[in-house]
């Protein structure tokens, strides 16, 4: 069975963070394993609370898995401070574990910081040279380029600024773009793009479509699948769960990891 591993922030909503991610590798069928940067108190109202792990602790968790069990591919997500992003960058490369998928997540849909403004720096320095594949969102793209996206155009031009940080391949995510009746993906390897297009679903249950999107990346890519198809089928993945999404709580509810796996056995009866 071909391993993931996640290194990410706890959600105890259980819609986004480390939860998504297992959920997400457990349905696409590879063994998820997990490190936890910090942990949040959250629901579908928000977050309550950030509790930052130590980069001690942080270390041991991926030393553990590195000296034991190795895998086939990374993620990360909640990294919170620069004093974990650069631990977390220095224990990648140590292991050399190319397959990485850097969501470079900063700010949580109710508002609240995921990662502190002075850890932008590090982020840049340490972290994204290091990636296969980045997966900003429209408002971290314009944070790691300084740029305004409001066209294609501009997702363009970001895209092209960030593979000159080092990246290999960079998708800058369509959830938040002004476009109400799709959501588009932008691609980008350094030579060529490509764009992945879904009906924009109207919902508020949209907590934790950025986790689980790459964390699909992640299992796909821990399976052996190009970074093309990888994101193809996370495109198909979030957007079942997006679909299917769970009313549970008063806020913005999850998506449902569990959607795309029963859309497939439907389709194959
Ligand atoms: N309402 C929606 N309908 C369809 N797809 C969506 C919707 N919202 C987000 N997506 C998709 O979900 C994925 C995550 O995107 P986004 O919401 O931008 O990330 P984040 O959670 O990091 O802000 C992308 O593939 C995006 O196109
Ligand atoms: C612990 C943690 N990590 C990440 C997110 C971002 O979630 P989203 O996927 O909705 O951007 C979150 N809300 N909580």
């Amino acid at each position: 069975m071909n391993k993931a591993l996640t290194i990410a922030g706890s959600d105890s909503g259980g819609g986004a963070g480390i939860q998504a991610d297992l959920k997400t590798f457990q349905e696409l069928e590879v063994f998820g394993m997990s490190a936890i940067t910090a942990v949040t108190a959250q629901n579908t109202l928000g977050v309550h609370g950030v509790y930052p792990m130590t980069p001690e602790a942080i270390i041991q968790q991926i030393q553990a898995i590195g000296e034991d069990i190795g895998t086939d591919a990374v993620k990360t997500g909640m990294l919170f401070s620069s004093d974990i992003i650069e631990a977390v960058s220095e224990q990648v490369r140590k292991y050399r574990w190319e397959n990485l998928v850097v969501d470079p997540v900063m700010i949580a849909k109710g508002g609240a910081s995921l990662l502190q403004q002075e850890a932008i720096f590090a982020m840049k320095t340490y972290l994204l040279p290091l990636a296969k594949v980045i997966t900003p969102n429209i408002p971290e793209a314009e944070v790691l380029t300084g740029l305004t996206i409001r066209s294609a155009e501009d997702k363009k031009e970001a895209a092209l600024r960030l593979v000159e940080l080092g990246v290999q391949t960079v998708v800058i995510k369509g959830g938040h773009d002004e476009d109400e009746s799709e959501s588009t993906d932008l691609l980008y390897d350094g030579r060529e793009f490509h764009t992945f297009t879904n009906k924009r679903i109207q919902t508020k249950n949209t907590h934790g479509t950025g986790c689980t999107f790459s964390a699909a990346l992640t299992a796909e890519l821990a399976k052996g699948a190009s970074v093309y198809d990888a994101v193809l089928t996370a495109k198909e993945f979030i957007q079942a769960a997006i679909e299917d999404g769970i009313e549970v709580g008063h806020g913005h509810g999850p998506t449902n990891h569990g959607a795309f796996r029963k859309k497939k056995e439907l389709g194959n009866r």
